[in-house]
């Protein structure tokens, strides 16, 4: 017979809330503790929620993979609100159809493109920076990310009126939703309050904006190879059908979303880290200097970066940009040889995993030389997941690494980046893991390196 998961140990609740309050004031915190103290199957309750905390690469990995019988959980379906059913929230056939349409499109060789404009707009950034000055490095990267992702997904530039609007809405929906998971997404958004109001007419302004540039592209017949001319005449290869307005709008405003702030935040995170591991940071120069020599990466530079791509790797591992993945059971099933019930909650922790002694030596130490040797092809599935796994793993994959190196690399070359000491940095728990209030650093700009090696 095999064992309830609610006879297993767990951490202490309160009788009505269970653990809510303990996971909403300190997600990261409550995660660790629990790893630390109990089994591969920790118990839990989220207010009437049954829920568990997996801590075993193994019945993660089965969780990932297995789409039908675990589905997206109820926090994610908050999310509903803004990204109706695109490929983030929805499920089932209705997923399966969008994302057979669309995976084609993040294909490597179709975003390879798109290299160029992310090392054209860092340059554009780096020119408005001065030596000596202090910067809020945090704000930087939202705003060049959120460039970036403007230009591939509707070829237009921030500074421009309707860019603008879409980059309002999103500023105000991240906020709407870092306070109503303060409040456990207990008030339900059409409550008359004045944030939810705000959060409203966000969406509206942002709908209204997304629809305009929609039917713009449509009466212009233009195709400048953007990521909305992708969708609009991507085709399904059974049926031949297309997207309609409302699929496209879900689509593009899921991309924005997901396609921007964790990328800036592995960026702030690396700032972070290289500030704290000047030996680090020399090594990456060393590279930097030795394959690019000062002029501008390409995306034919890439295979080279192998450390600057060590370091992306190991800030992810460090500070995992989505530090927390659930599931629900869509009926009783077993998870490694445990029962669980319809219905439960099931949490998997990037920031438990990437930090389990276990699997990682010094766990707390910035390390990037740890992925030579392919760690990550030697590791169980399941131990470092930053874009998730299985079927719904993360479609912007490539994007983000791609990004990720490319503006790494243009930006060491030219600045170093110290933390000002005084600056408490203070990680965020929020829909993904941010700093709360910045990142302060002052800028020094590096010795000019010339093709030919050091002036
Ligand atoms: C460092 C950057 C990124 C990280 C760490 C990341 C992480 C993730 C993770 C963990 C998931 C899986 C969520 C789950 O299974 O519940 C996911 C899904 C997704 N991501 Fe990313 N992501 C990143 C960048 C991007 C970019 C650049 C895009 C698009 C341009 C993107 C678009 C998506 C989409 C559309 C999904 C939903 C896929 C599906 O369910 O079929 N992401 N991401």
């Amino acid at each position: 017979m095999t064992q309830d998961i609610f006879e297993l140990p767990g951490p202490e609740a309160n009788s009505i809330v269970g653990s809510l309050l303990d996971f909403g004031r300190d997600p990261l915190g409550f995660l660790t503790k629990c790893a630390r103290e109990y089994g591969e199957i920790i118990p839990i309750r989220l207010g009437l929620t049954p829920a568990c905390i997996l801590t075993n690469p193994d019945y993660i990995e089965q969780v990932l993979k297995d789409r039908s019988l675990f589905v997206k959980s109820r926090s994610l379906h908050a999310l509903k609100t803004l990204l109706g059913e695109g490929l983030l929230t929805s499920e089932g056939d209705s997923w399966f159809r969008q994302r057979r349409l669309i995976q084609p499109i993040f294909h490597q060789k179709r975003i390879a493109s798109y290299g160029d404009i992310m090392v054209a707009y860092t340059e554009q950034m780096l020119d408005t920076w001065q030596d000596g000055e202090t910067r809020d490095v945090h704000r930087d990267m939202m705003r060049l990310t959120l460039n970036i992702v403007m230009k591939t997904i509707f070829n237009r530039d921030l500074s421009e009126g309707q860019a603008q609007d879409v980059a309002h809405a999103l500023d105000v929906t991240l906020d709407w939703f870092e306070s109503k998971r303060q409040q456990n997404f207990i008030f339900v958004e059409w409550f008359p309050r004045p944030e939810n109001i705000r959060y409203r007419n966000a969406i509206k302004q942002m709908d209204k904006t997304i629809y305009e540039m929609i039917n713009q592209r449509r009466a212009s017949g233009e195709n400048p190879g953007d990521l909305l001319s992708m969708l609009m005449v991507a085709k399904d290869e059974e049926d031949g059908s297309q997207m309609s307005d409302r699929q496209l709008r879900d689509e593009i405003a899921t991309l924005m979303l997901a396609g921007h702030e964790t990328t800036s935040n592995t960026l702030t995170g690396a700032w972070i880290l290289l500030s704290r591991y000047p030996q680090v940071r020399s090594q990456l120069l060393a590279e930097l200097q030795q394959v690019l020599g000062g002029r501008s990466p390409t995306i034919a530079d890439i295979p080279n970066l192998r450390y600057t791509d060590m370091v992306i790797k190991e800030t992810m591992r460090v500070f995992p940009p989505v530090y927390n993945m659930a599931r629900k059971a869509s009926q009783d099933c077993e998870i490694g040889g445990y029962q669980v019930p319809q219905d439960c909650t099931i949490i998997m922790s990037q920031w438990v995993m990437h930090r389990n002694p276990r699997y990682f030596e010094d766990p707390e130490v910035f390390k990037p030389e740890r992925w030579a040797d392919d760690l990550e092809k030697k590791l169980p599935r399941g131990v470092y997941f930053p874009f998730g796994n299985g079927p719904r793993i993360c479609i912007g994959k490539s994007f983000a690494l791609m990004e990720a190196v490319l503006l790494l690399a243009t930006i060491a070359q030219k600045f170093e980046l110290n933390l000002v000491p005084d600056h408490q940095i203070v990680p965020q728990a929020s829909i993904t893991l941010r700093p709360a209030t910045g990142v302060k650093v002052t800028l020094k700009q590096t010795t000019p390196l010339t093709t030919q090696g050091v002036i």
